[in-house]
């Protein structure tokens, strides 16, 4: 039996919201990103920075950096306004296993944003990621989920899976279905280069303890988080993290012009190293989201500006969004308010 509608409060507004500093309220809210080496990551930092800036986005960005991250750097973060805090790395457990990019055995070192808990709830949000259109109010959604997009299993990158193998796609579960002899379908996976979490001591431990005892996998983190919030993930839209390989994978399920949060995860697609020549990156639509990106970065009126004024209070209009609770099997949507 599905349980009780709870009526929720999505507030969508011109980008700014009221944060009242009670210290119980908004005010323990805060997107999060996370920066490792003294490569050009920190170049994608700094663009989603002045691009939460543009979006007029009510709360501040906090870095979690591996000590790595050389303090030239960490400078250049904190002249973007950015908080930024000094993690240490996690490591999976011994394995032979080759990650999809070798690269990915740094990424399990996100799992310390959950010790963060002097924030009541957090947006992940990956270097490679810009927020084109304000998604504040996604920190209004229901406590005791874990929001994030619905991945896709197209690339080469997935040809290890039996998913890549027969063709199977959570984007299109119909175009070919799951077949009864290799059991039940996998259960709906997300791309954690975005999500909305609740920092939490206990579900810190947890984690950690957690990955002590499970083998690691292509995907590192992202499989990990996937097994271990299972039971209360919540897929929301597409337009809160897109995966660029969809535009070619699943053009069907996108409209580009009422997307909110870009994800330049595919070969060849991070701006700061675009060059144009992998597959796929001499698509119109690809040039003209990495020239968006761009165009943040170069911005020089979006630069933090130590005075900036707190946001001040904006009038918004409030939708009463009844978000039915279905279990997470069944995809239930958070509806995407009109694009700003
Ligand atoms: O050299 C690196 C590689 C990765 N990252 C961080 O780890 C995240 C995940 O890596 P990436 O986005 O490249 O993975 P993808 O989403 O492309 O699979 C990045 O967004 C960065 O936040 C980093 O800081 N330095
Ligand atoms: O360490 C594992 C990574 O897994 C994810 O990236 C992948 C994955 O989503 C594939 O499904 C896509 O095909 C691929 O393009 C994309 O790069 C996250 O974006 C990244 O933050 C990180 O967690
Ligand atoms: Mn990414």
């Amino acid at each position: 039996m599905a349980p009780p509608e709870i009526p929720v409060d999505i507030f969508t507004s011109s980008g700014k919201v009221s944060t009242f500093n009670n210290n119980t309220g908004y005010a323990r809210r805060a997107y999060v990103t996370f920066l490792a080496g003294n490569g050009d990551y920190v170049k994608g930092v700094v663009g989603l920075a002045k691009g939460l800036r543009k979006v007029k986005s009510a709360y501040p960005l906090v870095v979690a950096i591996l000590p790595d991250v050389p303090e030239e750097h960490r400078k250049i973060l904190r002249s973007q306004g950015c908080i930024v805090r000094e993690i240490e790395p996690v490591y999976p457990p011994e394995n032979q296993i080759e990650f999809a990019m070798a690269y990915y055995v740094i990424n399990y070192s996100k799992l310390r944003i959950w010790n963060f808990e002097e924030y009541s709830k957090m947006i992940y949000l990956d270097a490679d990621i810009q927020v084109y259109h304000n998604i504040d109010h996604l920190f209004d959604t229901p406590d005791g989920y874990f929001y994030a997009v619905m991945d896709c299993f197209c690339e080469k990158t997935w040809s290890h899976s039996p998913q890549y193998s027969i063709g199977y796609c959570q984007q299109c579960p119909d175009k070919v279905t799951w077949p009864a002899e290799m059991g039940s379908p996998p259960p709906l996976y997300f791309n954690a280069g975005m999500f909305v979490f609740e920092p939490s001591q206990l579900t810190y431990e947890n984690l950690l303890e957690t990955l002590r005892i499970t083998p690691p996998t292509p995907f590192a983190e992202q499989d990990f988080l996937n097994m271990f919030f299972q039971n209360i993930y919540k897929p929301i839209p597409l337009v809160y993290n897109l995966v660029l390989a969809m535009l070619w994978r699943h053009p069907e399920n996108i409209e580009l012009e009422k997307v909110r949060v870009v994800h330049y995860c595919a070969a060849g697609s991070k701006p700061w190293r675009y060059t144009g020549k992998e597959a796929n990156m001499d698509r119109e639509d690809i040039k003209t989201l990495v020239e968006k990106w761009w165009d943040i970065y170069n911005d020089a009126s979006l630069d933090f500006k130590p005075n900036d004024p707190a946001p001040e209070e904006e009038t918004f209009s409030r939708t009463t969004v009844k978000v039915s609770m279905l279990e997470p099997t069944a995809i239930s949507y958070i509806p995407a308010p009109s694009a700003a």
